[in-house]
């Protein structure tokens, strides 16, 4: 049915490879709900999917080859829980149901990190995984996106993937993987249409190998002045 996310592996007309980075967003001059803004100019991408779909995997090589700076949303959570912060058991528990974490929390976690960075271009890699993440990212921080780069892969393959991570992570088992489906089925594919209808989803087909999905991204990447003509 051409839609952005019906979960074939089908190029379809969301895929723009060519580059529109647009302009710098200036995040400074809102104050939205008296928050706290980033005073930084900021690009961000969103790098979204499900899970399994090889977004860390992916974003690893977009910084190697592109100077971004990686924000994963998973792993601040995971290192808030590491770091014995109150908010810790929480967290844990709502990982372990596959369950999204309250944005507050989240948002200021990426908001940190993105204080903290030299970098003024970034990832953010699974996030924001539902409305709420995207309302309260936008309105706290003031930031829309460049893009989301949407990586596409089929159930099936996810779940393979995801129970042979091997990182010890808590939630790659089955049950957990199952209502991490469901919850990304029901809350993070609106989140996805949302950004399709605005033009901004660039659709990777995710279930290829490795090298054959980044040079997709890259296509993606490169500026257009910089790709040779066919
Ligand atoms: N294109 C791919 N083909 C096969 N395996 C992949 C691919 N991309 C990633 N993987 C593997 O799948 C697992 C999940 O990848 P990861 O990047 O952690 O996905 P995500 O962050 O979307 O959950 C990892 O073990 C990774 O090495
Ligand atoms: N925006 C986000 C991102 C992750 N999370 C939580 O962290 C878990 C793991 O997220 P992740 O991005 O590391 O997972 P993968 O898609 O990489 O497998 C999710 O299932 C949620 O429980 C969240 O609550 N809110
Ligand atoms: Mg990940």
């Amino acid at each position: 049915m051409g839609s952005v996310v019906d979960a074939t592996n089908n190029m379809g007309s969301v895929v723009d490879a060519t580059n529109n980075m647009g302009s710098v967003v200036d995040a400074t001059n809102k104050e939205a709900n008296g928050s706290a803004q980033t005073n930084k100019n900021v690009k961000v991408v969103f790098v979204l999917g499900g899970p399994g779909s090889g977004k860390g995997t992916q974003c690893a090589n977009i910084v190697e080859h592109f100077g971004y700076t990686h924000l994963s949303a998973g792993d601040l959570l995971r290192a808030e829980i590491k770091s014995g912060s109150e908010n810790g058991t929480m967290i844990q528990n709502m990982i372990k149901e596959g369950k999204i974490v309250p944005s507050e929390v989240t948002i200021k976690l990426l908001q940190r990190a993105i204080e903290e960075k030299e970098n003024d271009k970034f990832l953010i890699d699974g996030f924001p995984r539902n409305e709420e993440n995207r309302a309260a990212f936008e309105s706290v921080t003031g930031i829309e996106p460049e893009f989301v780069l949407f990586f596409d892969c089929s159930e099936e393959e996810m779940e393979r993937r995801l129970l042979n991570r091997n990182q010890g992570r808590e939630d790659d088992n089955i049950e957990t993987i199952r209502k991490r489906f469901n919850v990304y089925m029901e809350s993070s594919l609106p989140v996805i249409e949302y950004y399709d209808a605005k033009g901004k989803v660039r659709k990777i087909d995710a279930a290829k190998p490795i090298e054959e999905v980044f040079e997709a991204v890259k296509a993606i990447f490169t500026p257009a002045s910089e790709k040779v003509a066919a």
